[in-house]
């Protein structure tokens, strides 16, 4: 059963952070667990989570992100950018209604740490608050995002240094460059999980101020497609992909199950729903995951637009793998036809790679970092015809050149 939110003497602190290396368990003097890396930067949800056994599955599931656990309590805090499940949606939730309804499964399910929550609540908690604003941005409405001149660093390490582009609705891009250049970064700060130092984010034109919030209205879905495809260990196919929606939509159970299967068939998955991510291989989880970040919040007239960003999405995949997910890329953007022969839906796309069969066959325009800035940009023939050196050593493999390791 779920408990009250704050009838612990002696509550807990959890939390999950965007992090590219996982943690260990850190616990403080006084028993509370906390992050001091990603502190200022989380939303905050009170919860009463189930299980440790769940919390080790989220961990699990979230894989590159950190979580840190302390001893047994009955109320325990949980901060979770909830946009690390793909969606920014700014879909109506009923939460108390989806909780009664699942209290059964509270034992297990990680839905539970999240649904018992009212924005009330998470308002009152979140830090810092999320906002949008109208800026002096670049009217074209084609624009979907735009980063000016934006700045990270992470400790004494300058990893962001002034990089600028802009991402126009229908474009299918592609962001490379060497390793531990901010490839991964860019994408956490166009998705809102993490804050640039310095600079702007646009969406639509709007700049945005803070971490993204579920509340935050900016016209544009952006999903993130992990590199480990990020599913919950514990929870089937049905249940990840379906995650937002059990989350945060009033939909019925058997409604969501009809959009779980329409949109694991827009990824060529059949039959699969309840199977657990254990079950699949690579290549099937990395489907289940674009299953999730694609599928409807089943709104009538909707218009909002979407943006999914991929981190990676052919990392450790065979050949023949890698090219069933570049064009499951391709199928579900709007030039594109699903699985089922359906248009796809997704205005635009950003994909960080390091495998040349996936800059072929999933991007038409690319951006190149270096050195914390984006130092060359154009089309897949301009990258192969170009002269810029930075540009020729990553094409040649070439350990002569400017980029120095
Ligand atoms: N939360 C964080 N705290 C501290 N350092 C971080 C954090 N996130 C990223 N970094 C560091 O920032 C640098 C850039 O990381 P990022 O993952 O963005 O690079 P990348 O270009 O995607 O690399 P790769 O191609 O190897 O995946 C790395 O040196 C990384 O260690």
């Amino acid at each position: 059963m779920v408990s009250s939110l704050t009838s612990s003497p002696s509550p807990l602190s959890v939390s999950v952070h965007l992090s590219p290396w996982s943690s260990k368990p850190a616990t403080s003097s006084n028993g509370n667990a906390s992050c001091d890396r990603c502190k200022p930067e989380m939303t905050r949800l009170v919860v009463t989570p189930p299980t440790s056994s769940s919390l080790r599955s989220l961990h699990q599931g979230l894989d590159r992100q950190c979580i840190h656990v302390g001893s047994s309590a009955q109320e325990r805090r949980l901060i979770i950018p909830t946009h690390v499940l793909c969606s920014s949606s700014s879909t109506s939730s009923s939460p108390q209604a989806r909780v009664s309804s699942r209290q059964d499964d509270s034992s297990s399910s990680p839905f539970m740490l999240l649904n018992h929550q009212t924005s009330a609540d998470v308002s009152d908690v979140t830090q810092p608050q999320a906002s949008v604003a109208v800026a002096e941005a670049d009217n074209d409405p084609e624009v979907l995002i735009e980063c000016h001149d934006v700045y990270k660093a992470f400790g004494e390490k300058q990893i962001l240094k002034g990089a600028s582009f802009k991402i126009r609705r229908g474009e299918a891009v592609g962001i490379i460059g060497p390793s531990g250049t901010g490839k991964s970064t860019i994408l956490r700060i166009v998705a809102g999980l993490l804050n640039p130092d310095k600079g702007d984010v646009y969406i639509c034109g709007k700049k945005r101020h803070g971490l993204i919030s579920d509340e935050e209205l900016s016209g544009l879905r952006i999903g993130l497609v992990f590199q480990s495809a990020a599913l919950f260990d514990s929870l089937t196919v049905r249940e990840n992909v379906g995650f937002m929606l059990y989350e945060h939509s009033s939909l019925s159970n058997e409604r969501i199950a009809e959009l779980v299967t329409e949109s694991l068939a827009a990824v060529g998955l059949k039959g699969v729903e309840e199977r657990l991510p254990s079950e699949l291989s690579g290549g099937m989880k990395k489907r289940v995951a674009l299953a999730r970040a694609i599928i409807s919040n089943d709104k009538p007239g909707q218009t909002e637009q979407e943006l999914v960003m991929y981190d990676e999405p052919t990392a450790g995949l065979d050949p023949i793998a890698s090219t069933v997910v570049e064009d499951l890329i391709r199928s579900v953007h709007i030039n594109g036809r699903d699985a089922m022969g359906k248009p796809g839906t997704i205005a635009s796309y950003l994909v960080v790679t390091h495998q040349h069969s996936t800059i072929r066959r999933a991007v038409d325009r690319i951006l190149f970092l270096h050195g914390g800035k984006v130092v060359w940009e154009g089309t897949t023939a301009d990258f192969d015809n170009s002269t810029n050196p930075i540009v020729r050593q990553f094409v040649d493999g070439s350990l002569r050149g400017p980029i120095q390791y």
